[in-house]
């Protein structure tokens, strides 16, 4: 039972993207999230102080909750955000792919940035269940536990620009891309849908072949990456500068902003000027592309995702596709 769903920008800077999730009835808008692999939503559990503005879950409602008792979960995430509570399984349906059995982890505690976020109502995990956090047993993704019933083990993320997109499950829409798709091998030892670019370009400059270690991460919002990159790209903007303050580099929002060009393989995703002015901050705009550092290696957040068609393939050698759109 494949499904398509919409995935709707949270705010006019595509902050995040959320999708309608029906949980044995329920719907709430949730992040769909190829960095991490918790199904977490806000709850009746939650302090009533932290449940204010959302859309909550309320597990005594549902006729197919089974609690999972003894089970807790945590996540923390690398900007320290993060959420954690207890487990029960329930029927999950996105689009029109249903599944029985999933793991819904109810939020006893949220972090300050997800209770300002009211849009946002919880994550939906699309990276490895190797890295689920429920214990004392980790549970399955809705990819994992949904493949068995799809035409094929693959979803694809289709975001777009400051309008709503779709992720598809289970089938290949070549109405959605134009072009070849080129597929890369996908290495899932930390979990992640990691892969390593080829290089890069900035505006119309000469592609620099260079192995750039990165993430397919639809619930990070920005580009992260190696600092010669991103300073080579932010050489090409008059006015640009690293403004510790902000955290990240600025440019007069008056710039023009030339593409970023990123290769994977032979395959050279282009990634728009106009994309890369994430948003206002101060007096100036914040750019969307920022350095990796700490971080460990790359992220292809979503400022990159929304300018490609991305396949991701689960099958028994898991891989990503991109394709031009
Ligand atoms: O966690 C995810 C995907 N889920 C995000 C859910 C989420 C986290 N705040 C949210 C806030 C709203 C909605 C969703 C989320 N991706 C990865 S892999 C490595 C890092 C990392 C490790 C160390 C240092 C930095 C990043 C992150 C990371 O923290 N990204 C978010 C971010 C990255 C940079 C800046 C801010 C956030």
């Amino acid at each position: 039972n494949d499904g398509s769903v919409t995935a709707t920008p949270v705010d006019a800077y595509d902050s995040e993207y959320l999708c309608p999730v029906s949980i044995d009835g329920q719907i709430l808008a949730l992040e769909f999230d190829s960095g991490s692999s918790d199904l977490w939503v806000f709850s009746t559990s939650l302090p009533l102080s932290q449940q204010k503005g959302h859309v909550i879950f309320d597990p005594s409602k549902s006729k197919n909750w089974k609690a999972l008792s003894g089970y807790t979960w945590n996540i923390t995430y690398g900007d320290k955000s993060g959420a954690s509570g207890t487990v029960g399984t329930d029927v999950v349906t996105v689009g029109g792919t249903s599944v029985s059995g999933q793991a819904v982890e109810i939020a006893t505690q949220v972090s300050s940035q997800f209770v300002s976020d009211t849009a946002n109502n919880g994550l939906l995990g699309l990276a490895f269940s190797s890295i689920n956090t429920v214990k004392p047993q980790k549970q399955k993704t809705f990819f994992d536990l949904a493949k068995p019933s799809l035409s094929s083990p693959v979803f694809t993320a289709d975001l777009k620009h400051h309008a709503p997109g779709t992720y598809d499950f289970g089938t290949i829409n070549s109405a959605k891309y134009t072009g070849a798709i080129t597929y890369t091998n996908v290495v899932t030892s930390k979990g992640f849908w990691e892969f390593t670019g080829s290089g890069y370009a900035v505006g119309n400059g000469s592609f620099v072949s260079s192995s750039i270690d990165a993430i397919a991460d639809t619930g990070t919002t920005l580009i992260y990456l190696p600092d010669a990159v991103v300073t080579a790209y932010y050489q090409q903007v008059s006015g640009a500068s690293y403004d510790s303050s902000q955290g990240g580099y600025t440019f007069p929002c008056s710039a023009t902003l030339p593409n970023l060009t990123l290769g994977i393989g032979s395959y050279r995703a282009v990634v728009p000027g106009q994309y890369i002015n994430y948003s206002p901050r101060g007096s100036k705009c914040f750019g969307g592309v920022q350095s990796n550092t700490g971080i460990g290696f790359s992220i292809y957040g979503d400022v990159f995702l929304k300018s490609q068609f991305v396949i991701f393939d689960g099958s028994s050698t898991p891989r990503l596709g991109f394709a031009s759109k």
